[in-house]
């Protein structure tokens, strides 16, 4: 695991070397009126700038509950979430969600006005300037000739693309992504996966991406933190930067695929087996 890290810092470049979100033994609970129900369980991984970091998990592991405590949603009852070395205290704009739903954005404000209104809510950005963002991040997700459209006009992958661009156009230091393609129809999603590396090349941003695809992982991330089910706990830490869209299905791919397969239902065998003993 610390090899993988190194050799992740080392690929970044040197600026690199120093992390930039650290999760450390971080628990995750939710508390209800009957039950208390543990998320994560000491779970830790470093996310150096310019990562494309994967969560990788089966359902209900604690992937979006730990995107959620570093986005300051919730509090870790133990360990520690530090963004920059401090420790996170709430939510803030320099850590920007993308969700999953297409109804993230405002029905009633055109393309424009999505994007700009989290620059002009945080008094971030002047009017003028927000604009000017807005337009900049607009046309790099290729929307120029939508940007006075209203959101029910859009499909579901260009309304995703304009939830990226509202939270780059704020140039978080994280973009958090949660599942932003499992809704979109297979050949949408790959496209999306297509333009989000494409962005990366151009922007070098930093995010923190949760799926349960094994493919989309591989595909969208320079690593990938393989969850246990639940309570989620660190099963490893994987490179897989070298692979792409072009390198889908080659023999290493489909090796780095089984592996992670393996590593996820490995519990599940075993207890198959115990039961059929
Ligand atoms: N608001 C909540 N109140 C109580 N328990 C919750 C709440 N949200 C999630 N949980 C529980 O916490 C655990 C982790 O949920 P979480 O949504 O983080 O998993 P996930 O890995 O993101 O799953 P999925 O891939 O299905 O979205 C689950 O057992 C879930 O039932």
């Amino acid at each position: 695991m610390g090899m993988a890290r190194q050799e992740a810092a080392d690929w970044a470049g040197n600026d690199a070397a120093r992390s930039l979100l650290q999760v450390e033994g971080v628990t995750l609970q939710y508390k209800t009126r009957e039950h208390l129900v543990t998320a994560t369980y000491r779970v830790g991984f470093d996310v150096f700038p310019a990562d494309r970091f994967v969560l990788l998990g089966p359902s209900g592991c604690g992937k979006s509950t730990l995107l959620k405590g570093v986005a300051g949603f919730l509090d870790p009852v133990e360990g520690a979430i530090r963004l920059n070395g401090k420790p996170v205290r709430g939510p803030g704009p320099d850590r920007m969600m993308v969700f999953q739903e297409f109804d993230q954005l405002l029905p009633w404000r055109t393309v424009k006005q999505n994007v700009m209104f989290p620059m002009r809510c945080c008094h971030r950005f002047k009017a003028a300037e927000a604009e000017e963002r807005a337009r900049a991040a607009i046309a790099k997700v290729n929307l120029t000739k939508f940007t006075d459209a209203y959101p029910h006009m859009l499909s579901g992958g260009m309304k995703q693309r304009v939830a990226i661009a509202r939270a780059l156009a704020m140039e978080p230091d994280i973009l958090l992504m949660d599942e932003p393609f499992a809704a979109l129809d297979a050949l949408t999603r790959r496209k999306m996966q297509e333009e989000l590396l494409r962005l990366w090349e151009e922007v070098r941003f930093t995010v923190l991406f949760v799926t349960h695809s094994i493919e989309e992982a591989i595909i969208v991330g320079n690593r990938i933190l393989v969850l246990s089910p639940h309570p989620g706990q660190v099963r490893a830490e994987l490179n897989s930067h070298e692979y792409d869209h072009d390198t889908m299905g080659g023999e290493q791919f489909v090796k780095l695929q089984q592996r992670i397969h393996d590593m996820l239902f490995a519990e599940r065998v075993e207890e198959e087996v115990h039961r059929h003993a």
